[in-house]
């Protein structure tokens, strides 16, 4: 992992003032939307104003991302040439199906391709999405997939998150969580935060500023982790230059592969750190 990925804020394209307001925030990812936060009747007006805003610049080692609508509406065509013209490091697809709709995209413009998994069928081709070359990321759309599974609850979803996960971590994609509605409930926010990063994500889709910083705390190494590691590494060393495959450290016993781990834990760490003092 190069950059961190913990929280990825939806900004509707329509909003400048918004659009604007995302240059200051401590935010690792922006999700600029053309689809759902934006109505039908502002869909064209919204694509120059987000070109305008994001061709004027100032959103620093932000990944930004444009969200486009889908290739079977009436906008997503044009949404996807204008996104591969505009300022941006990738276009997100929503309601990607198969491999056959990344391709459809990947015609259309020369960006990494990120996938919205948000419908059954994605979920059952999340291999097949994950493995294709354009493709560099995954953002959980949970309201979408709910709809579809007809359920309320995110227990129902479980083994949709855990199938994209398998296939992001297969295809060494990044993957991001699906948002969280109840955007004044920060208890809830933050136990789901903790659940998402847990389960293995990278870190967790957005809607309102005031939810950045709980995720970003969610999905970072804490201290105890960063030490931990320091003290694993130093551990195995010792153990290695004495002739010995395995250490212990705190009465657990430390092999190479945790040492994989240590080391991510780590680089992790300094990738926020990177990002935070650029
Ligand atoms: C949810 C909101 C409609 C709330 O908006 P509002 O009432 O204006 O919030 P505040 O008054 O608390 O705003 C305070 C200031 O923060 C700025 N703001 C608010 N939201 C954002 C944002 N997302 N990005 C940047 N800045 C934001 C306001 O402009 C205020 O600033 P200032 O005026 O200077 O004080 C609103 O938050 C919102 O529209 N959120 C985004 C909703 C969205 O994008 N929805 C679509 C994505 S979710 C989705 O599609 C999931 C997926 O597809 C699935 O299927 O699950
Ligand atoms: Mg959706």
């Amino acid at each position: 992992m190069t950059r961190p990925y913990r929280s990825a804020l939806y900004i509707p394209g329509s909003r400048p003032r918004a659009l604007d307001k995302a240059r200051g925030l401590a935010v690792d990812v922006l999700l600029l939307d053309l689809e759902d936060a934006v109505t039908p009747d502002e869909k064209v007006a919204a694509r120059a104003t987000l070109a305008d805003e994001l061709g004027k610049g100032g959103y620093g080692n932000r990944l930004r991302v444009v969200r486009i609508n889908g290739l079977d509406t009436g906008w997503g065509a044009d949404d996807a040439m204008a996104a591969t013209a505009m300022a941006c490091d990738a276009v997100l697809l929503p309601k990607v199906n198969n491999a056959a709709d990344v391709d459809a995209l990947a015609r259309l413009t020369d960006k990494p391709i990120w996938a919205m998994m948000e419908t059954p069928l994605g979920i059952l081709n999340a291999a097949e999405i994950a493995a294709h070359p354009k493709i560099a990321g995954f953002v959980m759309g949970t309201n979408d997939l709910a709809k579809d599974l007809n359920t309320r609850t995110r227990a129902a979803l479980m083994t949709s998150l855990q199938m994209c996960l398998l296939a992001a971590r297969a295809h060494g994609i990044v993957a991001i969580d699906g948002v969280y509605n109840a955007f004044k409930d920060e208890d809830g926010f933050k136990i789901e935060c903790e659940q998402g990063r847990d389960f293995g994500f990278d870190g967790k889709s957005l809607i309102h500023p005031a939810q950045i910083a709980t995720a970003n705390a969610a999905f970072a190494p804490s201290q105890g982790e960063i030490e931990l590691a320091t003290r694993q590494i130093a551990a195995f060393a010792e153990a290695e230059a004495g002739g010995q495959g395995v250490a212990v450290v705190d009465g657990k016993i430390v092999e190479n592969l945790h040492i994989v781990t240590a080391r991510a834990t780590l680089a992790k760490a300094d990738a926020i750190n990177k990002l935070e003092t650029s």
